[in-house]
């Protein structure tokens, strides 16, 4: 049985966890920040690690924003990280779409159930779409809706694909038109299925929490393309060469960071107490995601 080592206060076996490795791929809501509640001396930490010669990515499953939003968002908060170092679900789900998912021509539109980060991420490559934010969509569902949903008039014959993520404008009209584009045989598609959200030191709908009526209204649920699955990872490896073996995931969620870190064949996870996960979840006898180690804080890297 794996054990989970305490980092914290361990000057010593900090040291030795982190010369084990060149790059460190970071989860972002629950290690880095709350929302806009940034963590103590996460950029000091942070810059800790370049000063040390490591390679830093983020990689979150956060799909409202795009890498440029990202961008500015650590920008604001004093955290240095060029567009290149960052990759949301959003992406992942948009490479899938665009270089492995095979649709016929005229299928490959994407309705969305989501937010700006999914439109943007898709227009960087090529794909059309339909939903998400559009502001014909915030509104209730009237009795010509039903009826032309039911008859299929309202819906565009291009849509092939739907993708779920985060969206805090969900309503019964766009889950309504997600549930028709499935029942026509739309591809299911999920840019993450996280269950809740961290934010403002809480815990909300997470992208699970809000394509759970799409779930149990049509009875499967989507592919994700978001942590754990593996498309996530090959996504990132594109784009940043990387000796796995010499890899470290640093998250706050077991079955999305640390599992995804596992079944990536990383060298090594480190689990992070500021977010969803609790320490007595993997150190538990037979707990089945157990990180190598463990802080309570980010910052507590810093000896
Ligand atoms: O979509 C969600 O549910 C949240 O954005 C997700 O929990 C946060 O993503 P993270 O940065 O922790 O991967
Ligand atoms: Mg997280």
């Amino acid at each position: 049985m794996s054990v989970s080592h305490c980092l914290t206060g361990d000057k010593v076996a900090i040291d030795a966890f982190l010369d084990q490795f060149d790059v460190f791929l970071f989860d972002c809501d629950g290690v880095l920040w709350s929302g806009n509640h940034i963590f103590p001396d996460v950029p000091e930490t942070l810059d800790m690690l370049r000063n040390r010669g490591k390679r830093l990515v983020f990689v979150t499953n956060n799909s409202t924003k795009s890498r440029q939003d990202y961008k500015a968002k650590f920008d604001k908060a004093g955290i240095q990280a060029n567009v290149e170092e960052i990759f949301g679900s959003s992406y992942s789900a948009a490479i899938y779409i665009a270089r492995i998912l095979d649709l016929p021509a005229d299928k490959k539109k994407v309705y969305i159930l989501g937010e700006s980060g999914i439109e943007q991420e898709l227009a960087s490559e090529g794909i059309k779409y339909c939903g998400g934010t559009d502001p014909n969509m915030r509104r209730d569902i009237e009795q010509e809706d039903f009826d032309a949903l039911a008859d299929g008039s309202a819906l565009d014959p291009e849509v092939g694909v739907v993708l779920a993520g985060l969206d805090f404008h969900v309503n019964y009209l766009k889950l309504a038109y997600g549930l028709a584009y499935l029942q026509r045989g739309a591809v299911y598609l999920a840019t993450n299925t996280d269950s809740t959200l961290p934010m403002s030191k809480s815990f909300f709908l997470g992208a699970g929490g809000v394509g759970a009526p799409l779930v149990t209204s049509f009875g499967k649920e989507p592919l994700s393309l978001g942590k754990p699955s593996q498309a996530m990872l090959d996504a990132v490896e594109a784009k940043v060469k990387m000796d796995r073996s010499r890899t470290c995931m640093i998250g706050d969620r077991l079955n999305t960071d640390i599992r995804f870190g596992i079944d990536g064949k990383l060298g090594g996870t480190l689990a992070v107490l500021t977010g969803v996960s609790k320490k007595e979840e993997f150190l538990a006898d037979g707990a089945e995601t157990v990180p190598a180690a463990y802080v309570e804080k980010l910052s507590d890297l810093l000896g």
